[in-house]
């Protein structure tokens, strides 16, 4: 929940992974890391609050969902290699506010989902999904 001036600086939901997977935490361990976002907006404020990607496309693009509007979009690709794309915050609330639910989508249990890449090619990039 976002109150006015609340915000989320830019930021990656995808984690580094410690290179010793016996150092990793819990989540890391047994789900794996944020593969992708799902964001559900529950209330909207009356200004301001939307989401940014500072580093999609030329400009960066924003996002003023409506309430019951969700947002999903992919932190890593297929190798589980961070899209430096998907760098993301909440602008400030300038009225009302804002309440959204997320559900961070852990790879560990998705590996089906998607057909495995092919060669050495990395397949499924953000650019090549959303642009
Ligand atoms: O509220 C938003 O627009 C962004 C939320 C977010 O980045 C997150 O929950 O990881
Ligand atoms: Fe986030």
């Amino acid at each position: 929940m976002y109150e006015p001036k609340g915000h989320y600086a830019p930021h990656y939901d995808h984690l580094f992974a410690h290179s010793d997977p016996e150092q990793r935490d819990w989540w890391m361990k047994h789900f794996g890391n944020r593969i992708a976002t799902f964001l559900l907006i529950l209330e909207k404020a009356e200004r301001g609050g939307a989401t940014v990607f500072p580093l999609l496309g030329r400009n960066g693009v924003t996002v003023q969902p409506n309430i019951g509007d969700a947002l999903f979009w992919f932190n890593a690709d297929a190798t589980d290699e961070r899209e430096r794309s998907s760098l993301h915050g909440a602008c400030p609330i300038t009225a009302g506010r804002k309440v959204a639910a997320t559900i961070w989508v852990r790879t560990i249990g998705q590996e089906l989902l998607l057909p495995c890449p092919t060669g050495d090619s990395r397949s499924y990039l953000f650019e090549q999904t959303f642009l």
